[in-house]
């Protein structure tokens, strides 16, 4: 990690955040938050990333903490509503509540079939209303000629797709079914988890790309992919706690241009967080502020101490490679 002493990082805070429904087979967030001269920075990588991929999170904390964020555009940014692979009536009453114009649908969820993700995607429509934009994530689940078919009936059920999220794994594939249909596709773990982020331009493979500020590394990183990529970019989550999130809207504002609401509305899936109050949406838009950590919050969500053992051995080994 460029510039970065190790041992300068003192993550102090430990935190472990239950969520109010399961998202993408996850029921909690664990993480430490770190303190430095710029404002607070999170390191929350999922328990499935190895010390390798924990690294950009290092970097993204380390920035937030001892360098800063590039000059903001915007001070609004639009977000969507995000609805989990949930039943009909749950799926509507989410977009409702979310007082959000722009619905991301988790669809393809294991178990559970093509019926299931038409009633979901009709229900989330419905709640919209037509001037509403409705888009879903496959999270990687479909083969290309399986794709097809299943996009064309949710396009339906939606009554028009903003875009199709990672519906299939490979570059190859998305690129393949991307020829096939016309709903828009965007690049998301294919962008994220790859040590070639560029390689969805040069196969032609999406329409828009999902950005993570933690796994990529920082605003300052994401600001510069963005500008290699030279596609439409989508701000997105990885389910942080208000801090975390607080460097995604940072990084929504300072995009030159930002066509599609962002993915940054996650603090609604949170059942508890490190400040008094979540960076949730007003209106469909999250505004750009200082998140500090709040400490009653944060002594609420003290992990158990064979959690918190596993999480330092975790921290202890991404700074020990940093
Ligand atoms: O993009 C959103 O609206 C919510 C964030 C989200 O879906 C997400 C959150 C954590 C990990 C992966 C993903 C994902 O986009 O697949
Ligand atoms: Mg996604």
């Amino acid at each position: 990690m460029t510039d970065v002493p190790p041992e300068r990082l003192e993550f102090t805070r430990p935190f472990s955040l239950p969520l109010r429904r399961r998202f993408r087979g996850v029921t909690s967030r664990e993480g430490w938050l770190l303190e430095g001269p710029a404002g607070w920075g999170e390191f929350s990588p999922f328990w499935d990333y190895d010390t390798y991929r924990c690294l950009p999170w290092l970097r993204a904390a380390y920035e937030a903490a001892f360098v800063g964020w590039p000059s903001p555009v915007r001070t609004l940014v639009p977000v969507n509503a995000i609805v989990p692979a949930v039943g009909p009536e749950d799926a509507a009453e989410l977009v409702r509540q979310s007082g959000c114009s722009t619905a991301k649908v988790k669809v393809g969820e294991a178990g559970q079939s093509l019926a299931d993700d038409v009633a979901r995607v009709a229900a989330v429509r419905d709640a919209l209303g037509r001037e509403g934009r409705v888009r879903i994530d496959v999270n990687g689940g479909w083969e290309v000629d399986d794709a097809v078919r299943r996009i064309k009936a949710l396009d339906i059920a939606a009554r028009g797709l903003e875009y199709v999220e990672q519906p299939c794994a490979s570059v190859e594939e998305l690129a393949l079914l991307r020829r096939k249909i016309d709903v828009p596709v965007a690049a998301d773990e294919s962008v994220r988890i790859t040590d070639d982020p560029l390689r969805v331009v040069r196969a032609e493979a999406a329409d828009i790309v999902v950005l993570k500020v933690a796994p990529l590394g920082g605003v300052s990183s994401c600001l510069l992919l963005a500008e290699q990529l030279g596609l439409p970019v989508v701000v997105s989550s990885a389910l942080e706690s208000s801090v975390g999130l607080a460097a995604g809207v940072a990084l929504a504002a300072a995009l030159p241009e930002l066509p599609y609401a962002c993915g940054l509305a996650t603090g609604r899936l949170l059942a508890a967080d490190v400040v008094s109050s979540t960076l949730v949406p007003v209106d469909g838009m999250l505004d750009l502020r200082p998140v500090v950590p709040d400490a009653d919050a944060l002594a609420a969500v003290v992990p158990s101490d064979e959690l918190q053992r596993r999480m330092a051995d975790r921290l202890g080994d991404a700074l020990g490679a940093a």
